[in-house]
């Protein structure tokens, strides 16, 4: 079974629709220049919902290979919910991903299991492939539960999806002590989760199932730690928050094949 390698630059709250074309229209030209092949490496960006127009726009005018996705979504799909932004829109603005459940989103908006299961339908409905993030705070990992804990945020997550839409999603393992801080999981640590999430897959679908689901890992991924962590089996791409916002940075991520062993 071989799963194209993705990776996703998470932008967060960071660049309006200026500097959003700004950075897509350099990070373009640098794959360009290297030749990049998107069959090979998928690359996606990630930006706040302003910018998403404006991505789509430039991304279509210059044919680019890059896809683009959004950072969240509304489990409902019309109606009275001031604020909130519904699948089919993102669906219509040509978005490929929505990323689901990120920890940010957990910790500041309270978003549970259940919810970000109800999201992922949504997101697979309107014909888009959800990015379900999950991992361990720095509490559960000093404690060592790590693998218990990820497991079963996977188990609530996917509780009402069926093998034909588990297959369709994509995970991004995120372990919250590694995100933003500059402490990068080790590779072993990634390959543990990411290995355990891939197994209970299996267990709850078949194994045709968890093998066609890409498992991702991020948390200050950069280009001198990506070939590394690339290199685990479970590992099929990684979700780069701050080094996506480094056109060069991140296409050099995208090109991790060329450093190995950097
Ligand atoms: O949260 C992340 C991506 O979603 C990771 O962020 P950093 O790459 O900045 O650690």
């Amino acid at each position: 079974m071989t799963r194209t390698p993705l990776m996703a630059g998470n932008w967060k709250m960071n660049l309006d629709h200026y500097e959003a074309v700004a950075l897509v229209q350099k990070l373009d030209w640098t794959l360009k220049d290297a030749k990049h092949d998107y069959e090979t490496v998928e690359v996606a960006v990630i930006p706040p919902f302003t910018d998403i127009r404006s991505v789509q726009t430039i991304v279509d005018a210059d044919k680019m290979g890059i896809v683009f996705g959004a950072q969240d979504v509304s489990e409902h799909e019309s109606g009275a919910y001031t604020g909130e932004i519904s699948a089919a829109m993102l669906s219509r603005l040509g978005c490929t991903y929505v990323v689901i459940g990120h920890s940010e989103r957990r910790q500041y908006h309270g978003e549970d299991d259940a919810l970000i299961g109800r999201k992922a339908k949504a997101v697979l409905k309107a014909g888009m492939t959800p990015i379900i993030c999950c991992g361990e705070g720095l509490d559960v990992r000093k404690e060592g539960r790590q693998v218990d804990y990820t497991l079963a945020q996977i188990d609530g997550a996917y509780a009402d999806l069926d093998a034909d839409e588990a297959k369709k999603t994509v995970i991004a393992y995120e372990p919250v002590w590694a995100i933003g801080t500059g402490e990068v999981a080790t590779p072993e640590d990634a390959q543990e989760v990411c290995g355990a999430i891939r197994a209970r897959l299996a267990e709850l679908y078949d194994q045709e199932t968890a093998d066609a689901v890409r498992i991702l890992y991020g948390g200050s991924v950069k280009s001198s730690n990506v070939a590394e962590i690339m290199a685990k089996d479970d590992v099929d791409g990684a979700l780069v928050g701050g080094a996506s916002l480094k056109a060069e940075e991140f296409a050099a991520i995208a090109r991790f094949t060329e450093h190995a062993g950097a």
